[in-house]
C-alpha cells in the first residue's frame, strides 16, 4: 500500500484520455488536476454536453463527445462509463487501441481478460476500483495489473490513481469482486449508517440538523481513529463500550439483531453481483 498521508507526485505531461466523464471520472480527474497533474493533458470523452461543459468549466480538462478523439495519440486510456455499456465502448476504439496504450479501467465486475479481448488481444490492462472519496483525495483504490503491464506501466497506473488516495495492489484479480464489494460500494453503507443513526437520534427528540452533525463527525472521527491509531477496530469498540453502561446495551442489540451476519450477507451480495455483471455483459 502506498504510505499514508504522502503526497503522491505530480504526473507529468503525458496524455491520459478519460473515456466517459461522469461522476467517478470527476472525482478522479479532481485528484489528479489537485495534486499538479496539466489540465491540458487530460483528455474526456463525454456523451453528454452538459458534464463536458463542467468539466471543462471546473478543471481546465480538453473534452470530447467522441471517444476517438479523446484517445488519439493518448499512452493512457482510463475507462469510466458503466459495465453495461463498456463492451460496446470498447468496440468503437479497438482500432485504435493496436497502438497499445495503457488500458486502466474502473468498471465493477468486468474483467481485464474480457477488456483485453474488446480491445484487440495483447492490451496492457491495469483493472481498478477507487471510491467515492477520491473526490477528497481520501479514497482507497485496488489494482489489479494483467502479465502484459510491465514494471513502469504499473508505477505509472499507480500514480494516476494515488491522486485518490490509497492504493493496494490485488494479486489475484478473482479478489476485485471482493475490493469492490468492502471499499468500492463500502462509502454507501457509511452513509446507510449515518442515515439510520440521524434517524434514530430524531426518533430520541434530537433536531435534524443536530442528529446529522453528531453522527457525521462520530463516523469522521472513529474512522481517523481507526486509520491513525495502528488499534484494531475490536480494540477500539471494547474502549468505548463501558461494562454495564450504554454502549453495550447498543451493541447487544446489534448481535442479537444479526448485525454481523447481515454485513457477511450484504458484502456477498455485492461480491455476487460483481460477477454477474461481468458475465451478464460479455
Ligand atoms: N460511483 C462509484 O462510487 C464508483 C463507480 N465505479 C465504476 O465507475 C464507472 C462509472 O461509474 P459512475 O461514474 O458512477 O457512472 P456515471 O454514469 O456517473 O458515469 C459514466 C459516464 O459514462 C458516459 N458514457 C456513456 N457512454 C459513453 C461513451 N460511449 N463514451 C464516453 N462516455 C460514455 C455517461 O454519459 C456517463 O457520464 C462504472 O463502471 C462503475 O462501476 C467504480 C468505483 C466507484
Ligand atoms: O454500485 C456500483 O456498481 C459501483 C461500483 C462500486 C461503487 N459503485
Amino acid at each position: 500500500m502506498s504510505t499514508p498521508g504522502s503526497q503522491p507526485p505530480a504526473l507529468d505531461s503525458q496524455a491520459i484520455a478519460f473515456i466517459g466523464g461522469g461522476n467517478m471520472a470527476r472525482s478522479l480527474i479532481a485528484g489528479l488536476v489537485s495534486r499538479g497533474t496539466p489540465p491540458g493533458s487530460i483528455r474526456v470523452a463525454e456523451p453528454v454536453e452538459a458534464l463536458r461543459t463542467a468539466l471543462h468549466a471546473d478543471y481546465g480538462v480538453a473534452t470530447f463527445a467522441d471517444a476517438s478523439e479523446a484517445t488519439a495519440g493518448a499512452p493512457v486510456w482510463v475507462f469510466a462509463v458503466k459495465p453495461q455499456v463498456m463492451r460496446t465502448v470498447c468496440k468503437t476504439v479497438a482500432d485504435a487501441a493496436a497502438a497499445d496504450p495503457l488500458i486502466v479501467s474502473i468498471a465493477a465486475g468486468i474483467t481485464s481478460t474480457q477488456l483485453d479481448r474488446w480491445l484487440g488481444d495483447g492490451r496492457a490492462v491495469v483493472r481498478t476500483m477507487p471510491n467515492t472519496p477520491a473526490l477528497l483525495g481520501a479514497g482507497i483504490t485496488g489494482l489489479f495489473a494483467n502479465p502484459r503491464v510491465d514494471a513502469d506501466q504499473r508505477t505509472l497506473a499507480e500514480r494516476i490513481l494515488a491522486t485518490a488516495g490509497e492504493t493496494v495492489w490485488i494479486a489475484d484479480e478473482a479478489l476485485m469482486d471482493a475490493v469492490t464489494a468492502v471499499s468500492g460500494s463500502g462509502p454507501a453503507y457509511a452513509f446507510l449508517l449515518a442515515e439510520a443513526m440521524q434517524a434514530a437520534g430524531e426518533a430520541q427528540g434530537l433536531p435534524a440538523d443536530t442528529a446529522r452533525t453528531l453522527a457525521a463527525q462520530t463516523l469522521l472521527g472513529a474512522a481517523r481513529m481507526l486509520v491513525e491509531s495502528g488499534e484494531s477496530a475490536e480494540v477500539l469498540r471494547k474502549r468505548v463500550t463501558s461494562p454495564g453502561g450504554t454502549t453495550q446495551a447498543a451493541i447487544e442489540t446489534f448481535e442479537a439483531g444479526g448485525f454481523r451476519a447481515l454485513v457477511a450477507d450484504a458484502i456477498e451480495a455485492a461480491t455476487r453481483r460483481g460477477r454477474e455483471l461481468s458475465a451478464a455483459n460479455d
